[in-house]
């Protein structure tokens, strides 16, 4: 039982308060184990994971190398089945929701295809999904002008920077107007000012679509900057060892960085991963 059933995220036995809301719960994580078996012995990737995700929210998880962070991600995803434990996905399985192209995920590489061109890569999931080329078109174009990319439909990935691959890869993911964004580390390959500008620009994409957000980094000041909860993870086995509500508003700018409010959630993410022995 959780202490409070409607809580946007809460992790059993660290977190029961969530005080925030009575959102409707978009993912719901009870007792999940999932153990890799490998030719040097069992690896207790994720271990007695408890987690309820709230519709909408923007939820970030930290930790160092190996706490199993990518992992979760995947099960959320059905990339990856859980060996103990359940979760649901809006109400259905992962397999369901994979199969309902209820989300988009955004890898740390772009993964674009290079011998095609920006919108032509933004096509792939609509095609998949057998829209009609008109349907195709005014997607692609509402999701790559929302991304800064109108004038690079007839590029090739190769002719764009690393900061642009990355986001004509999250107008590829927003296409198909999934409910639930999930993200590994897609900004961790930039330089600091351009993961910055990405950092604001992914949360006025968030604003204005009112998606639910999993974003994975190793970054503080990026979970920060981005989350409405910090869900800290430690390895060995792979757990949650805490769940942060962030009690700055959801819309930040850069300019949040400097304040007291900004470096305090820094110091309670900070001190919560070096609590649990999480950074060695
Ligand atoms: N397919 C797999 N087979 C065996 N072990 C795996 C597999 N995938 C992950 N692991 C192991 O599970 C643990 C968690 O890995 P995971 O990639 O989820 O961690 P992470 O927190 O995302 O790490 P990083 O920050 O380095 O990406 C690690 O010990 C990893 O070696």
């Amino acid at each position: 039982m959780y202490a409070v059933e409607n809580s946007t995220v809460a992790e059993e036995s660290v977190s029961p308060q969530s005080p925030s809301s009575n959102k409707r719960v978009m993912i719901d994580v009870k007792d999940l184990s999932l153990v890799f078996q490998t030719n040097d012995g069992p690896v207790n990737a994720l271990s007695d994971i408890n987690l309820k995700i709230g519709e909408g929210d923007f939820v970030s998880f930290i930790g160092p190398s190996g706490c199993g962070k990518t992992t979760l991600l995947r099960v959320i995803a059905d990339l990856e089945k859980q060996t103990a434990g359940s979760i649901s996905v809006n109400g259905t399985t992962p397999e369901d929701a994979r199969l309902n192209r209820l989300y988009g995920y955004v890898f740390q590489a772009a993964a674009l295809l290079p011998w095609r061109t920006i919108k032509k890569n933004c096509a792939v999931p609509l095609e998949i999904s057998g829209h009609s080329q008109a349907h195709q078109n005014k997607q692609i174009d509402k999701y790559l002008r929302m991304v800064g990319l109108q004038d690079f439909h007839e590029k090739y990935p190769w002719q764009l920077s690393g900061g642009m691959q990355q986001r004509a890869s999250i107008a590829r993911a927003l296409c198909i107007e999934p409910d639930l964004l999930l993200m590994d580390e897609p900004f961790g390959a930039l330089d600091e000012i351009t993961r910055d500008h990405m950092n604001v620009e992914l949360l006025k994409i968030w604003d204005e679509t009112k998606k639910t957000v999993v974003f994975v980094t190793h970054s503080i000041s990026e979970a920060v900057m981005l989350s409405t909860h910090i869900v800290v993870m430690s390895p060995r086995p792979g757990r949650i060892t805490k769940v942060i509500e962030s009690p700055l508003p959801r819309m930040k700018d850069l300019a949040l960085r400097d304040t007291e409010a900004f470096h305090a959630l820094a110091a309670e993410i900070r001190a919560a991963l070096a609590e649990e022995h999480a950074i060695d």
